[in-house]
């Protein structure tokens, strides 16, 4: 394995060009470096293995006590691409297009020259230039079908170009036995399969006598094991073997970043003992219940039986609870695992049919996607007028005020200079409300509450100057919000110091712009 970014040996510090190969978490100069490097490295090398579980599958489970913030796995990706549904972008470096230029072979659009040239685009481009009739790609903002079958290509294509990254791949669970009476595998029938097969009239390297298209069977493979990315700001998605082994929960234990090189890199969020599984999340930790089990059902292809799923109260933090019209009382489901069950009142006999639920939900939920995010004054009335129908914390009050305390302070028009006394408060508050919330679904060092404590601190600086220039605070007491804001940020730091937009100095800029913006 190669190490393009430059670390230093971690047994004698000379510039290293190979990793580990179990965990491709430290780098070695030479083969005698790497076996000197050996007896010290062994306790922190890859700590989980794979076995099988009667539900998850192959799963990960630690093979010894795993410390909070650790990196407990660092992999390329076997192959990477375009999302199944996106706008047109670069086949080089997935950049988002502006300017039509295409690729003079196969006439997909690309960015420039080299883009053109690069090495991943090269075996697509020939199957791609044979198209039956010329694929026009106009309108740059809309989402373009043509695209769907770039990545399932890709996959098809290492069967020839790399027959060991097609076994791996292949070896990947496509829960093809699932899909086949979906939408998606109508979706995936038309989109890919025909496109490729008829369209772009390609053949090769797909067997007639197998029983499911090998097309559907990528299709699965990537549906199932994908992760999303960022290239170049862009959204794309990639394969990850030993990462793709980690089981779902809604409430993790592990979080997920990228480097530059598109390796992944899973770290402990908590301290996982010896024995117990690694989780990733699969869904968002945000949303309720029915709506993390419906994308998983739809896209994953199981139904969560987690903790936090089986729970009514989603670990405490009413995430799917509603307000009895009646009695003010908090309305839950009978039976979260039954999406059918009734939805009762703990005070009064009121009930609702969980159709009635899942309507209430559907109208919401457009509601707040119409919203202006930019503009906040149409998502704090939204918290406003459903106060009396929604849990504080119901999911889509969560949603509304997440959206505001990272808006409130850091977008134009919102800079904490132009933020009145009552938006400031109402950041705190909810940055308050919402790190409660993470402690019970998302605990540790977790994106979520990294990002809350940050948002937290800032919104503590500004409200104790807001206060002390209306001389509604003495200086010691603005003393104490100072220190409290202290102990966030450190806590903030020392999370998000990992997260790729900070590491490359971003937490360094944003703790500078910040004291610029709260001038201390
Ligand atoms: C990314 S793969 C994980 C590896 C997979 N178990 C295997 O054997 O290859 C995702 C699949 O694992 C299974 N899985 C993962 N977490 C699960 C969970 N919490 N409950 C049930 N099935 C789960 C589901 O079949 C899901 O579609």
């Amino acid at each position: 394995m190669i190490n393009e970014v430059g670390n230093p040996c971690a047994n004698c510090g000379k510039p290293a060009k190979q990793f580990c190969s179990s965990c491709k978490s430290v780098f070695y100069c030479s083969k005698d470096c790497q076996k000197k490097g050996w007896k010290s490295h062994k306790p922190h090398c890859r700590p989980f293995i794979v076995q099988t579980h009667p539900v998850y599958g192959r799963y990960a489970i630690a093979t010894r006590d795993i410390k909070p913030g650790e990196v407990v796995l660092r992999e390329p990706p076997i192959v990477y691409g375009p999302k199944q549904c996106t706008v047109p972008i670069c086949l080089g470096c997935h950049k988002r297009i502006s300017d039509p230029r295409l690729c003079k072979r196969c006439k997909y659009p690309v960015c420039s020259p080299e883009c053109e040239n690069i090495k991943h685009h090269q075996d697509e481009c020939v199957v791609l230039a044979k198209a039956s009739s010329p694929l026009t790609f106009s309108d740059f903002d809309k989402v373009n079908p043509s695209y769907e079958c770039i990545t399932p290509l890709r996959c098809l294509l290492l069967k020839k170009s790399d027959p060991k990254k097609w076994e791996t791949f292949l070896d990947l669970q496509s829960h093809i036995e699932d899909i086949q009476d979906t939408e998606l595998f109508k979706v995936n029938q038309r989109n890919i399969v025909d496109f490729i097969r008829i369209f772009l009239e390609y053949e090769d390297g797909i067997e007639k006598s197998d029983d499911v298209d090998i097309l559907h069977r990528i299709c699965g493979i990537l549906s199932t094991n994908c992760f999303e990315l960022l290239d170049n700001s862009q959204r794309i998605r990639g394969i990850y073997y030993s990462a793709a082994m980690l089981a779902h929960n809604c409430s993790p234990n592990t979080k997920h970043s990228f480097d530059s090189n598109k390796n992944i890199i899973f770290r402990a969020t908590q301290g996982i003992q010896k024995g117990k599984p690694l989780f990733a999340t699969y869904s968002h930790t945000l949303w309720d219940t029915h709506s993390r089990r419906k994308l998983l059902k739809t896209f994953k292809f199981f139904y969560c039986t987690c903790k936090r799923c089986s729970d009514p109260t989603e670990l405490g933090t009413n995430l799917s609870t509603l307000i009895c019209s009646k009695c003010s009382g908090e309305i839950k489901s009978t039976d979260p695992l039954d999406q059918n069950a009734l939805w009762k009142c703990s005070k009064c006999d009121h009930q609702l049919l969980a159709k009635q639920i899942k309507w209430g939900n559907d109208m919401l939920n457009e509601e707040l996607r119409s919203l202006g995010k930019l503009d906040p004054r149409t998502m704090e009335s939204f918290i406003k007028r459903y106060r009396k129908a929604l849990h504080k914390n119901h999911r889509f009050n969560v949603e509304a005020k997440y959206a505001l305390v990272k808006l409130y302070g850091n977008s134009p028009n919102y800079y904490y200079k132009d933020l009145e006394r009552e938006q400031i408060e109402n950041k705190v508050k909810w940055c308050r409300e919402l790190l409660c919330l993470a402690e019970k679904i998302d605990p540790g060092k977790s994106l979520l509450r990294g990002t809350l404590l940050f948002e937290l601190q800032a919104g503590i600086v500004a409200q104790a100057k807001i206060l002390l220039s209306n001389d509604l605070i003495t200086q010691e007491k603005a003393a104490d919000y100072m220190n409290e804001a202290v102990g966030y940020l450190q806590e903030a730091s020392e999370i998000l110091k990992h997260e790729p937009e900070m590491e490359a100095g971003g937490l360094d800029e944003k703790l500078k712009w910040l004291s610029k913006e709260l001038e201390i």
